[in-house]
């Protein structure tokens, strides 16, 4: 008997045929997100999930006590329970390496966006307004040789650092837990304490994840510490922000604008008065959105799940539960 998988969303027909080699599956195909009584109720007796949120909680856990993987859609795993995985043995896998050079592009779209105002300039065509050429609201800041403060350098950081240094000529300072000595050597990049990160960065770009250390990590006191001519790149999380800081730090001027992907909540609140600022980019979370990177990444989770439920070792099982492969 072939294994039982459920799927939380559609998938290329290629990824579908391939998982059909080896499960019994079911898709829901209908309106995004699934409803939370029909994932239940699909997933009682299911060996493996691959869902885009793996929002795995206790509660779901006990309704699939059969469940042996979780396949994310996504690297960022913030919604597993690990604690509660661990109890259980399930295994829960990810998206590492091939969104990397996407996310990249994408966060350096969005320091080219707010440094030159591209999002504001566009409107300002489109709506007739240009009316003369040698207007100071066209002028904006230069990204080449400015200086880049990235508190995260892991395998999107390194991305972006790559872009940075040979791309822009920029000097890039960056703060993690660990040292990337090599990458110093091979880039040129600087370690740096978030402090004096913050004070000497044109662009502070987040590229890190979601979890109890980072919650909120940037908040009123952060911004404050920022060039006021400054500007300030979500591309990770918005939750690693304090939103209300950052929306008081804009409002009073204390730094020059914002170029966000993401946000506390998501999708994104209408009168959420980041909306309304003119100096302040917001995408709805695309860093990875490209045709062949989501591709690859359904691909890589369907590869996960597959190796989960037929008892081989998925390559991609998240850090935390990597012990659960010793057992
Ligand atoms: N906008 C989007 O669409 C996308 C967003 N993401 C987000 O980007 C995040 C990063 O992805 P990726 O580069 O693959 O992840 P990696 O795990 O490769 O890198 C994470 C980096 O963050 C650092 N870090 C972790 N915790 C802390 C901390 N407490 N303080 C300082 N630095 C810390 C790590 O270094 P160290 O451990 O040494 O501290 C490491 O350099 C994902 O977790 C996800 O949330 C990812 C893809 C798309
Ligand atoms: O936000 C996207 C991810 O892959 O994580």
């Amino acid at each position: 008997m072939k294994p039982k998988v459920f799927i939380s969303e559609p998938v290329p027909q290629e990824v579908e045929e391939y998982i059909s080699k080896f499960c019994d599956y079911k898709i829901w195909k209908e309106k995004y997100p699934i409803p939370k009584e029909i994932l239940y109720k699909e997933t009682k007796d299911i060996d493996g999930l691959m869902t885009p949120k793996g929002v795995i909680t206790e509660e779901f856990l006990e309704n699939s006590p059969n469940l042996k993987i979780v396949s994310n859609i996504a690297v960022g795993y913030e919604a597993f329970d690990i604690k509660a995985m661990k109890e259980r043995k399930v295994l829960g896998t990810h998206t590492p390496y091939v969104l990397d050079e996407t996310v990249a592009d994408l966060a350096f779209g969005l320091i080219l966006m707010t440094a030159r105002k591209l999002g504001e300039l566009d409107q300002y065509v489109k709506s007739g307004k240009w009316h003369k050429s040698d207007n100071q609201k066209f002028l904006g800041q230069d990204v080449h040789h400015s200086t880049l403060g990235m508190i995260g350098m892991g395998r999107i950081g390194e991305k972006v650092a790559r872009r940075a240094t040979f791309g822009f000529n920029m000097n890039v300072l960056y703060h993690t837990r660990n040292r990337r000595p090599q990458l110093e050597e091979s880039y040129g990049i600087k370690y740096s304490n978030i402090e004096s990160l913050l004070e000497n960065s044109d662009f502070v770009l987040l590229m890190l994840p979601l979890t109890d250390a980072t919650y909120q990590l940037i908040g009123q006191e952060q911004f404050k510490l920022m060039k006021q001519s400054a500007f300030f790149i979500n591309c990770s999380r918005g939750k690693i922000v304090d939103e209300k800081a950052l929306i008081h730090a804009l409002e009073t001027k204390e730094i020059s604008g914002a170029g966000l992907d993401v946000f506390e909540v998501e999708p994104v609140d209408k009168d959420n008065p980041l909306l309304k600022m003119q100096n302040v980019v917001t995408l709805p979370h695309i860093g990875s959105a490209t045709e062949k990177t989501r591709f690859n990444m359904v691909m890589k989770a369907a590869e996960n799940l597959v190796a989960g439920v037929t008892n081989q070792v998925p390559p991609d099982v998240v850090d935390e539960l990597r012990e659960l492969l010793e057992n």
